[in-house]
């Protein structure tokens, strides 16, 4: 089955969307961020991108049921103080959405925009087809002026079947090595990918696609590894134990977001290494559009036991204790760094 007509809605929606984040990342006022229910923040943004993807989707491909398994909801939209943010947002989507041109002169009211946001809440799952999004990825990347991206997936019976990953910071050229500065030279990279034909990325302004292939590197002392910016978010001391036993010596490279698979994919590094802290449950969003584009581009992704990541469970993904990416030849020799690590840190596999 061919996905040609969905992968051209996606990029346009993840595109859109790109470019509504870079106008709020460049003129971002403190009360355009607020903190969730579980504190962690979220901006005009993430809303926006989030109405956008949604209402994009849906005029690109009308005759589709439509079932969105997105990040964020209106919740906090729909109180006194968040009136005022919902207006923003409105103003923010109806202007990107003009700047585009090719829906005329549609503009969607606040109500539209509410109902757009909500149309995520799918509980996505092992029938059917659903759209997975991420509207930013990476908030406290994008908040610091850092990388994020807007990472956009479609399961269809529990498996990615195509992704679109936005990456507005992300330089055109690689990011390999620790020391180089990640805001370097030219910026703004959309990756995508469609089951059984590759990984393909383009400069967000609209130049012609490059195939992606991950790194052939199969000795680990020349591979460099990616892992979380945020020490909260994935435990450096571990991967740092990893890599020392499979012999990397350089140090890790450290990025916010799915920019990590879409930068793997282009072979910047070799590895990628998310271990986060006990209780932590993974979401299907924050993994489906950078699966799809780094195992097209050849690389293997599965969780911390070796087992592949299944997105058919619902809105989170059910795995052991950590998610692992490389190429095909270093994974034996990872998951064995891997269980001897999580062994010596005493945890059980
Ligand atoms: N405690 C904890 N442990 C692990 N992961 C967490 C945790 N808290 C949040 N998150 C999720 O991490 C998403 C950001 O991705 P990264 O970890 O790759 O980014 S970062 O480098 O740490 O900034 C981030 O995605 P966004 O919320 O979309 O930014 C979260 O879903
Ligand atoms: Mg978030
Ligand atoms: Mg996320
Ligand atoms: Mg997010």
């Amino acid at each position: 089955m061919s996905y040609d007509k969905e992968l051209v809605a996606a990029k346009k929606a993840a595109s859109l969307s790109a470019r509504l984040c870079q106008k709020v990342q460049k003129a971002l006022l403190q009360s355009d961020v607020q903190s969730k229910s579980d504190k962690s923040p979220v901006t005009v943004a993430d809303y926006g991108s989030q109405a956008l993807v949604s209402f994009v989707l849906q005029r690109e491909l009308p005759s589709e049921t439509f079932s969105l398994v997105a990040e964020e909801d209106s919740g906090d939209l729909c109180t006194n103080e968040g009136q005022e943010i919902l207006e923003r947002i409105t103003k923010l989507v109806n202007d990107t959405l003009a700047s585009d041109g090719s829906y005329g002169v549609s503009t969607l009211s606040t109500e539209d925009v509410l109902k757009a946001i909500d149309s995520g809440k799918s509980e996505g799952g092992s029938h059917g087809r659903h759209w997975v999004l991420d509207p930013i990825d990476g908030t406290k990347g994008f908040l610091r002026g850092d990388q994020y991206a807007i990472a956009l997936g479609l399961l269809e019976e529990g498996k990615v079947v195509l992704g679109a990953l936005a990456c507005p910071n992300l330089p055109l050229s690689s990011i390999g090595s620790a020391n180089q500065s990640p805001l370097h030279g030219e910026i703004g990279c959309l990756f995508f990918a469609e089951v059984g034909t590759g990984t393909y990325m383009q400069p967000l302004n609209g130049a012609s696609a490059v195939k992606v292939q991950v790194s052939a590197i199969d000795n680990p002392e020349e591979a460099s590894f990616f892992e979380s910016y945020e020490a909260a978010h994935s435990m450096h001391d571990l991967s740092s134990s990893i890599a020392k036993k499979l012999g990397v010596k350089a140090p890790p490279v450290r990025i916010d977001s799915q920019a990590k698979y879409g930068a793997l994919a282009r072979g910047d590094g070799t590895i990628y290494l998310r271990f986060p802290r006990k209780g932590y449950r993974e979401k299907i969003w924050d993994h489906a559009a950078g699966y799809i584009v780094v195992t097209e581009a050849g690389g293997v992704a599965t969780d911390a036991a070796g087992n592949p990541l299944d997105f058919s469970k619902g809105r989170y993904l059910d795995l052991d204790t950590g998610i692992i990416v490389t190429n095909p030849k270093l994974m034996p020799s990872l998951l064995k760094a891997v269980r001897e690590s999580l062994d010596e840190k005493g945890s059980s596999l």
